[in-house]
């Protein structure tokens, strides 16, 4: 068999692996631990254990693409930066579920808005699911590692966005309090390109902080490299096989194996189930791939009589959280700016004169973003050699929709909107705030009918003591696999309500802890 790897010296940043370093058609590796996925489980699994000495190899299916590439244009972004393309969806396509696919995964396309995970699901989570380790008590310390690590802060006065001072005086009209958002961004640049990656390097993404600090630790990472399948050995975990694409043509260059006696799955809420299922592996709850959520978004765009330029500051500037718990509402409103390719598939705009009449007045829009806490009723699946996303909104979901649209749309006539596109299929405008209601009652839950976007897909792999209902034990090992572990959004075991990024960093610096303790 043949080993030989010929690593190119880097032209730039991060010491990666790519697909055209690779000469042999067989590549074999051994380590002490192999991590899928680059992501925020993945790379912050990769420091903690090789900071701790271990021999890690980080597996990474997308490109490794240097931030002086980053285009600062969507459409490209998309391309270079997106799992399929930025067109990954649900089965039915009426919610594009958007993932990072690159070295650094989603955190480097996010929009860096972090929150702790409420103690509310802390609770809920011990009390339904007995993960009664994770206490708001033994999280703070990881939390606040996290936030110093990645700077996580609050912004400061001059970041915000000219379409959140607009909402901003909309809320105080109405007397709606307001959170200030806190984001991993260390003196932003104020672009609002973060969904573009952040091409001055000031959005603390892996791709910038744990990753470079895991290499320099001794990790080593494999760009262009998709885990295919996860082994084992008498329900021990042993390794897993790749293969080693060749990112401009598409076509397999290498198969690539790693022997590792520890492997962390952090391929996201959508593979990671894939992998297992792929594998037949971890799933004697038939739970792999189920309870999956993802926080689906409406964005009411409004139009206002002057140029706003909502299109750099800040991404988000403020929140509203005053309904997002489940039994208050069950909703959470953000602010965010957003570039023309945004501003025309959030709105129904028609075709040729009307979308041109409405991309006229695209520097007079402002955008508020709904987003609802959901239950946990889709699946992954993977069927006849693809994934399959399942997942319709739940009726009951649809109505704490419903109630985030009129406050929404309240704030914005409040901030002096002329009128307020909802993001249906066919053209629904608000033209007054006394037709709020009105219209709003009006949305049935249908299929196809509105234009959802999902930046945060959890669930899928469930955390839990029960070996009978749920996939991770509460060290974030398989309950099935010994030494087989998940780090990333999969773990989740119900969604919650707020951005999840925080809460993901924060678990995998536990679980990171807790192997480091187990395998000592
Ligand atoms: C556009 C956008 C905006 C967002 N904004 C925010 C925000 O403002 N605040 C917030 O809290 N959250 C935000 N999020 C969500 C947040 O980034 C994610 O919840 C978080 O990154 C999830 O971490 P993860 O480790 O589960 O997966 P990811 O960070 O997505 O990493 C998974 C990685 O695994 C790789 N992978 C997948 N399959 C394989 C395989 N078979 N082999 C090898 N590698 C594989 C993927 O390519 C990817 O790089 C946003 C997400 C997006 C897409």
């Amino acid at each position: 068999m043949d080993k030989k790897i010929t690593i190119q010296p880097a032209t730039h940043g991060l010491k990666v692996t790519q697909a055209s370093d690779i000469s042999a058609s067989r590549v074999e590796l051994k380590a002490d631990a192999v991590i899928v996925g680059s992501g925020a489980g993945g790379a912050i699994a990769a420091y903690e254990l090789a900071s701790k000495g271990k021999k890690v190899i980080v597996l990474e299916a997308g490109p490794y693409v240097p931030s002086e590439k980053f285009s600062e244009m969507m459409a490209i972004a998309m391309g270079t930066l997106y799992q399929d393309h930025g067109g990954q969806s649900n089965t039915h396509g009426d919610i594009s579920i958007l993932q990072g696919a690159c070295v650094g995964g989603s955190t480097v396309v996010n929009a860096a808005l972090c929150f702790r995970t409420p103690d509310y699901y802390l609770d809920l989570w011990a009390r339904e699911y007995g993960l009664t380790n994770l206490t708001p008590a033994v999280m703070a310390p990881y939390f606040d590692k996290v936030e110093r690590n990645l700077q996580i802060q609050q912004n400061a006065r001059h970041e915000t966005s000219p379409g959140a001072e607009i909402i901003n005086k909309g809320l105080k009209k109405l007397g709606i309090p307001a959170g200030v958002a806190k984001r991993n961004v260390k003196n932003c640049g104020l672009t609002g390109f973060c969904f573009a990656g952040c091409v001055s390097d000031r959005k603390q993404s892996m791709l910038v902080t744990y990753l470079p600090w895991a290499v320099e630790k001794g990790a080593t990472l494999h760009a262009d490299t998709r885990v295919v399948q996860v082994l084992a050995d008498k329900g021990v975990a042993s390794g897993v096989l790749a293969e080693v694409i060749d990112p401009a043509s598409g076509r397999k260059k290498a198969d690539l194996r790693v022997d590792a006696p520890i492997v962390i799955l952090a391929a996201g809420p959508v593979q990671t189930p894939v992998l297992l299922l792929r594998s037949g592996l971890a799933n004697s709850s038939g739970q792999v791939g189920k309870n999956f959520a993802c926080h689906p978004t409406l964005s009411l765009t409004a139009e206002f009589d002057k140029h706003v330029d909502d299109f750099h500051g800040a991404t988000h500037s403020l929140y509203v959280d005053r309904w997002t718990l489940p039994e208050e509402g069950g909703y959470l409103l953000l602010n965010a700016v957003q570039d023309p390719v945004e501003a025309s598939f959030q709105v129904e705009p028609g075709t040729g004169k009307p979308y041109m009449a409405y991309m006229s007045r695209y520097r007079n829009t402002v955008r508020l973003i709904t987003l609802i806490h959901d239950k946990n009723v889709g699946e992954v699946s993977w069927k006849d050699g693809a994934k399959q996303i399942h997942y319709e909104v739940d009726d009951q979901d649809f109505e704490a929709m419903k109630a985030g649209l009129k406050t929404n749309a309240r704030i914005l006539f409040a901030a002096g909107a002329r009128r307020v596109h909802v993001p249906t299929s066919q053209k629904c405008v608000i033209d007054s705030a006394k037709q709020i209601d009105a219209v709003i009652d009006g949305l049935r839950n249908e299929p196809a009918r509105y234009r959802y976007t999902s930046f945060h897909p959890q669930g899928s792999c469930r955390m839990g003591a029960d070996p009978t209902r749920t996939v991770v034990n509460p060290q974030g090992e398989t309950h099935d696999v010994k030494n087989l572990y998940v780090m990333d959004a999969s773990l989740l075991p119900t969604s919650i309500g707020y951005n999840p990024s925080e809460t993901v960093y924060a678990l995998a610096t536990y679980i990171s802890d807790q192997i480091n303790q187990a395998h000592a």
